[in-house]
C-alpha cells in the first residue's frame, strides 16, 4: 500500500475518533479516561505529523527528538486512560508508577543523546518503550475482574500484537545495525509501520467498547437491583421467574418458589427506628445469598417480603433448606445493631407441579402458603400440600 495514502488515512480516522472521545468525554459526565484517550489520539497524530515533515524539514530536533517523544507518550496516554477507568493513579499502582518513570527517564535520556544523530535510534527507543508500556496495559486489562470480558480480551489482543511488531521493529534495527540484515531495512520497516497504523485506528476505536460496556452494567443493575439489599428487585425477579419455570417445564425439572415475609417488622421500626430496619432487611438478604445456591434467584419483592425460585436438584429436601433459613434468621436476629430485635420470618413455599399455568400462579400458591405461616403462629414454613415447621 501507498504510504503516505496509509499515513493520511491513519491520522483523519485517528483526528476523527479523538473528536468522538472528546465529545464522549462531554457527553459522560467528563469521565476522565475518554479525555486521556482522545489524548492519545492526538498525540500520535501530532508525533506521526512531526516524524513525517523530516522528508521536508532539516530538523531533527523538530523531526525526531521531539517526535518521537510525542509519540512515546500516545502509549502513555492510553495505559492512564485504563487506570482512570480502573479508579486509579494515572500511573498505576506503585510498582507500575515506579517501572514507567524509570523506563520514561531512560528514554527521554536515550532521545536526548542519541536520537538527535540518528533516526533509526530514537524509532529503536520508541519501540522498545511502547512494547513496554503496551505490555503493562496487558497486565492491567487482565486483573479487571468484571464482566462481560469480550471488549478486554478484544483490547489485549489489539496490545499484544501492537507490542509484538513494536519488539518486531526492535530487532529489525538491532539485526541491521549487526550488519545482519541488507542495509536497505525500509521496506520490512514500512511493512512493520503500516501494520502498526491500522492497529493504531482499530485500538482507538475498540477503546470505548470497555467503557460503555462498564456504564451498560452500571444502568442495568440500576434498573434490575433493589437499591438497600442489591437483591434482584420485584420486577427482574418476575422475570427471571418466569423464565426459570419455562425451563423446568421444558427440562421436566422441579423449581420451587418460596415466599419470605419477616414477622411483625412494623414493630422492629416502630421501635428501634427505620435504620435498624433497613439493616434487618440487608441482614436477612445477605443470610438469603450466602444459605442459597448461586443459580437460585433471590429478589425482595416487597418492603419486607423476599422470594426465591430454587432449583431443587440436590439431595437435600426442601424443608431442610426453609428450616435452616428460618434458624440462621433468628440466630442472626437476635441482636442487630445493639438492638435485641428478636427477629424471626415466616415462608410459604410451593414446587413446581404439573397444575400452574405460569409462575405468577406459582408465586400465588406460595403466598397462600405464607398466610398460612402467618396464620399458625411465625416463624415457620407451610408448603402447598405438605407442611414443614421450624424448630
Ligand atoms: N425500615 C424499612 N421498613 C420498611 C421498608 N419497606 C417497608 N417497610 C415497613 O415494613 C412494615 C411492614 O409491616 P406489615 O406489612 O404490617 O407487616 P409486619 O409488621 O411484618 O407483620 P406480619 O407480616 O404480619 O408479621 C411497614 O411498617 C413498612 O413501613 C424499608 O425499605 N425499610
Amino acid at each position: 500500500m501507498h504510504l503516505p495514502t496509509l499515513l493520511v488515512t491513519s491520522v483523519m480516522i485517528n483526528l476523527l475518533i479523538a473528536g468522538m472521545l472528546w465529545a464522549i468525554y462531554h457527553l459522560r459526565h467528563r469521565e476522565r479516561c475518554f479525555k486521556l484517550w482522545a489524548l492519545a489520539c492526538l498525540t500520535f497524530v501530532l508525533g506521526t505529523g512531526f516524524a513525517v515533515a523530516r522528508e521536508l524539514l532539516a530538523a531533527p530536533v523538530l523531526t525526531i527528538f521531539v517526535a518521537h517523544l510525542i509519540l512515546g507518550i500516545s502509549p502513555l496516554l492510553l495505559l492512564a486512560g485504563i487506570h482512570a477507568l480502573m479508579n486509579l493513579p494515572l500511573a498505576g499502582n506503585r510498582r507500575s508508577a515506579q517501572l514507567l518513570y524509570t523506563a520514561g527517564v531512560l528514554y527521554l535520556l536515550g532521545l536526548a543523546v542519541g536520537a538527535g544523530l540518528d533516526p533509526a535510534f530514537a524509532r529503536f527507543l520508541t519501540a522498545l518503550f511502547s512494547a513496554l508500556v503496551f505490555s503493562l496495559a496487558i497486565y492491567r486489562l487482565g486483573s479487571i475482574e468484571r464482566k462481560p470480558r469480550l471488549p478486554i480480551v478484544i483490547l489485549q489482543g489489539l496490545f499484544a500484537v501492537h507490542g509484538t511488531l513494536m519488539m518486531a521493529q526492535v530487532l529489525v534495527v538491532i539485526a541491521s545495525a549487526a550488519g545482519q540484515l541488507q542495509p536497505d531495512i525500509g521496506p520490512l520497516l514500512k511493512l512493520i509501520l503500516i501494520n502498526h497504523l491500522l492497529l493504531v485506528s482499530a485500538t482507538a476505536m475498540a477503546l470505548p467498547l470497555l467503557a460503555f460496556s462498564r456504564a451498560e452494567r452500571a444502568l442495568v443493575a440500576l434498573a434490575e437491583r433493589d437499591e438497600l439489599t442489591q437483591l434482584f428487585n420485584r420486577r427482574a425477579f418476575y422475570r427471571e421467574g418466569r423464565q426459570a419455570f419455562v425451563q423446568a417445564r421444558e427440562n421436566r425439572k422441579p423449581i420451587t418458589v418460596l415466599m419470605i415475609d419477616l414477622d411483625h417488622f412494623k414493630q422492629i421500626n416502630d421501635r428501634w427506628g427505620h435504620a435498624v430496619g433497613d439493616r434487618v432487611l440487608r441482614v436477612v438478604a445477605g443470610l438469603m445469598a450466602s444459605e442459597l445456591r448461586e443459580d437460585d434467584i433471590i429478589g425482595r419483592v416487597g418492603g419486607e417480603e423476599f422470594a426465591a425460585v430454587l432449583r431443587n436438584d440436590t439431595g437435600e429436601g426442601i424443608g431442610q433448606v426453609t428450616e435452616r433459613l428460618l434458624s440462621r434468621i433468628v440466630e442472626a436476629g437476635r441482636v442487630i445493631e445493639e438492638a435485641p430485635v428478636h427477629l424471626s420470618a415466616s415462608i410459604g413455599g410451593v414446587t413446581l407441579v404439573r397444575e400452574y399455568a405460569g409462575f405468577e400462579d406459582m408465586m400465588a400458591a406460595a403466598d397462600a402458603a405464607l398466610y398460612r405461616a402467618k396464620r399458625n403462629g411465625r416463624n415457620r414454613a407451610e408448603f402447598i400440600p405438605a407442611s414443614v415447621t421450624a424448630e
